[in-house]
């Protein structure tokens, strides 16, 4: 274990759905690998200034640090050194981006980016560049009919990126109806439909994006359950599970209950404060559940997330309808 952390500003930098991306001199750290553009903060610095600097002197981009929006922090150790990577995002770079540095630099869309082309502590950087803003939730149903009808009214409302299907009370056999329905459904709305519960339902059902693991069954794995190809999420109460969620290689990890929240009365929630300690020693993107609604995507994110998961804000039930129609609110990735 290395003790010196060395604090590095690593710039997102995004231009008509793709990411500036450059390449490691061969005698650097890491060398030959790919990065985003980046270094380390100096003494005095805010990671803002030491990316404006650094972007400045590697590619002779100019960004604006109010322009900056935090996308996640990594702390990895490689053994012959200890980083934290604060990346920040920004879709306003001026100017034509060249190597400075003799480095190639080239535009590239999220999808393409491979874990192997990169240093070992990007992988969550990749996931959180693909993964959107909010995550939805599927909102309590009492059988694979309703539930069904339920999300074709939802995504036709709203059409979130990724959707959980979580059905707590449907006996397996109902559960296993309801998902083969619902994935053709998100097929046809082009959105990536993620079972919820164990493994076997994972394989059980064709076409499926991914699986989301309740704690309950991810505690019980000891390696990832389903292939890289597919999205892997987990749910998470404390540090201990998210390291957990890690060690499995899960892509994102859901974290609550951050506020309080109708499905269960009377607990009060982490809090935001608790919420981006936990989120600080983590790595990989974490949501922030409980009590959610769009309105919270800026805190959340101030807080270290990669946004919000819940139900509330898009799932229309017979109850929901009226506060659906009321005041919906855009959905953004
Ligand atoms: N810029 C950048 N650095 C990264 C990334 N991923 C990653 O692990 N790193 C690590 O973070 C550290 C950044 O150092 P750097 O060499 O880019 O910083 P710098 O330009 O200030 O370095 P120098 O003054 O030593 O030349 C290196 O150890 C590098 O391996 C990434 O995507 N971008």
């Amino acid at each position: 274990m290395t003790s010196k952390v060395v604090h590095v500003a690593v710039g997102v930098i995004e231009r008509s759905g793709r990411v500036l991306i450059a390449r490691r001199p061969d005698h650097a750290h890491q060398g030959g690998l790919l990065e985003f553009p980046g270094g380390k903060v100096e003494p005095g610095e805010t990671v803002q200034q030491a990316l404006v600097r650094e972007i400045h002197e590697e590619t002779g981009l100019t960004l604006s640090e109010s322009g900056l929006a935090p996308v996640i922090t990594i702390r990895h150790d490689y053994g012959d050194k200890c980083v934290l990577l604060d990346v920040w995002r920004t879709t306003d770079a001026e100017g034509e981006p060249v190597g400075r540095e003799g480095q190639p630099v080239e535009w590239r869309c999220p999808e393409s980016l491979r874990d192997g082309e990169f240093p070992a502590a990007n992988r969550p950087i990749i996931r959180a560049l693909r993964l959107p803003a909010a995550l939805a939730l599927t909102g309590t149903i009492d059988s694979a009919g309703q539930g069904v009808s339920c999300l074709e009214q939802s995504l036709r409302g709203q059409r979130p990126a990724l959707v959980v299907l979580r059905a707590p009370s449907l006996e397996e056999a109902d559960y296993r109806q309801y998902a083969r329905e619902a994935v053709s459904l998100a097929q046809a709305h082009r959105v990536d439909m993620l079972v919820h519960g164990s493994p076997e339902r994972f394989g059980q059902t064709p076409g499926v994006a991914g699986l989301h693991l309740p704690w309950r069954e991810a505690e019980k794995l000891s390696e990832r359950p389903v292939p890289a190809s597919s999205w892997l999420g987990v749910s998470c109460h404390s540090a201990e599970q998210l390291a957990h969620a890690e060690s499995l290689g899960a892509d994102y990890a859901v974290l609550g209950a951050v506020l309080p929240t109708p499905s269960h009365p009377g607990e009060s929630g982490m809090g935001w404060s608790r919420f981006a300690d936990l989120v600080a020693a983590a790595r990989l993107p974490v949501y922030a559940l409980g009590g959610m609604s769009m309105g919270h995507l800026e805190i959340a994110r101030r807080h270290g997330a990669q946004g919000i998961a819940g139900i509330g804000f898009w799932w229309q039930d017979d109850c929901q309808n009226q506060l659906a129609s009321n005041g919906r609110q855009q959905w953004q990735n």
